[in-house]
C-alpha cells in the first residue's frame, strides 16, 4: 500500500500527442506527428487495427511463458543472435536492469531474400508447443500485425519529414525490415539511488518502437537528457492505444530534429508485463541524413552508416557477452 501512496504523491505524467491512423487527412497527421517527434519522440497511436483480442492473447501467452518453472524457460535460453529467453539479472546489467526477464524473437528469413543468411534474420527459438499450445502462432500473428502498424506509421513519418509518403516503404527500408519483438516481465522494486531498475535509462537503437504495456505504471521518459538534474515523467498506458517512440536511427536520419528520447522503467513491487516491437530498416540500408533535414547552415551531424553495422555496435554496448550456445 505504501508503495502506491508514494508513487501517487510523486507522480508526474507526460501528456502525449495521439495520432489517429484512420484519419484520412494524412497531411494533418504528418503535421501533428512532426511536432510530437520534435518535442519528445513519444506519442500514442489509435485506430491501428490490432484487435484487443489479439493483444490480450499475446499478453496471456506471455504471462503463461514467464509462469513456467525456470528450468523450462532455461531450455530456450537466448542464443548468439539474442533470440530466446533472458533470465532476470543476466541481461544488460550495465544499464542497471535487475528486475526483468524477457523473451526475444525476430523476423525469420526464408533464405530466399537478398539478405540470405544474415544474422538479423536467423530462425527463432520457441518454447515447447505441448507446454504452451498455440504460443508460436500467436506471437507470429502479433509480429505480423505490429509490423503492419509500423509501416503505416512510417508513411506518416515520411510526410512529417517532408519526404514522399512512400519513402520508408522500399525494400531497403521497412519493406525488408529488421523487426524484433520482446516479451518483458518485471517484478520487484526499483531503487534508483542504488542503480536498481526494471529497465535502466536508455534510448532505443532502431527506427521506431511500438510498445504495448499492461496498466501497471512504470515507464518514464526524460525529455531533456542534457540537463544536470534530469526530470522523469511517467507515460500512462491508454486502453486501445499503443505507445510509439523513436529510436536512434530516426534521430540520425532527421539530423537530430526528431528525438530518440531517454526512457526507463521503474518497478513498484507489482508484476508488470510489456511488449516492445522494435523496427529498423533492412540490414544493408545506409542510414544517412535525409535531404530535407540538412542545409548549408545545418550540415549533417552524423556520418552515414550501414544499418547492420550500427545495430551491431549498439547491441554490443548494451548487452553482456554471451557465453552459452
Ligand atoms: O517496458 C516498457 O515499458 C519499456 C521497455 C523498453 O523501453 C525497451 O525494452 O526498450
Ligand atoms: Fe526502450
Amino acid at each position: 500500500m505504501e508503495t502506491k501512496t508514494e508513487l501517487a504523491s510523486t507522480i508526474n505524467v507526460s501528456p502525449l500527442t495521439c495520432i489517429d491512423l484512420a484519419n484520412s487527412d494524412v497531411h494533418q497527421s504528418g503535421v501533428s506527428l512532426k511536432q510530437a517527434c520534435m518535442d519528445c519522440g513519444f506519442f500514442y497511436v489509435i485506430n491501428h487495427g490490432i484487435s484487443e483480442e489479439l493483444k490480450d492473447e499475446v499478453f496471456e501467452q506471455s504471462r503463461k511463458f514467464f509462469a513456467l518453472p525456470l528450468e523450462d524457460k532455461m531450455k530456450v535460453l537466448r542464443n548468439e543472435t539474442h533470440r530466446g529467453y533472458s533470465p532476470a539479472l543476466e541481461q544488460n546489467q550495465i544499464h542497471g536492469d535487475h528486475n526483468k526477464e524477457s523473451f526475444f524473437m525476430g523476423t525469420e528469413g526464408t533464405g530466399e531474400e537478398p539478405h540470405g543468411d544474415n544474422k538479423f534474420y536467423r530462425p527463432n527459438t520457441w518454447p515447447d508447443s505441448d507446454a504452451l499450445p498455440g504460443w508460436r502462432e500467436t506471437m507470429e500473428k502479433y509480429h505480423q500485425e505490429a509490423l503492419r502498424v509500423c509501416k503505416a506509421i512510417a508513411r506518416i513519418m515520411a510526410l512529417a519529414l517532408d519526404m514522399d509518403e512512400s519513402y520508408f516503404g522500399t525494400s531497403e527500408m521497412v519493406g525488408n525490415p529488421i523487426a524484433y519483438m520482446r516479451l518483458l516481465h518485471y517484478e520487484g522494486m526499483s531503487d534508483p539511488s542504488r542503480g536498481i531498475y526494471g529497465c535502466g535509462s536508455h534510448t532505443d537503437h532502431g527506427m521506431m518502437t511500438l510498445l504495448a504495456t499492461d496498466s501497471v505504471m512504470g515507464l518514464q521518459i526524460c525529455k531533456d537528457k542534457d540537463v544536470k538534474l534530469q526530470k522523469w515523467e511517467y507515460v500512462r498506458s491508454v486502453k486501445g492505444a499503443y505507445i510509439v517512440n523513436l529510436g536512434d536511427v530516426m534521430e540520425r536520419w532527421s539530423n537530430g530534429l526528431f528525438k530518440s528520447t531517454l526512457h526507463r522503467v521503474l518497478g513498484n513491487g507489482q508484476d508488470r508485463y510489456s511488449i516492445p516491437f522494435f523496427v529498423s530498416p533492412s540490414h544493408d540500408c545506409v542510414v544517412e541524413c535525409l535531404p530535407t533535414c540538412q542545409s548549408k547552415n545545418n550540415p549533417s551531424k552524423y556520418p552515414a552508416i550501414r544499418c547492420s553495422t550500427y545495430l551491431t555496435q549498439r547491441y554490443k554496448e548494451s548487452h553482456v557477452s554471451l557465453s552459452t550456445k
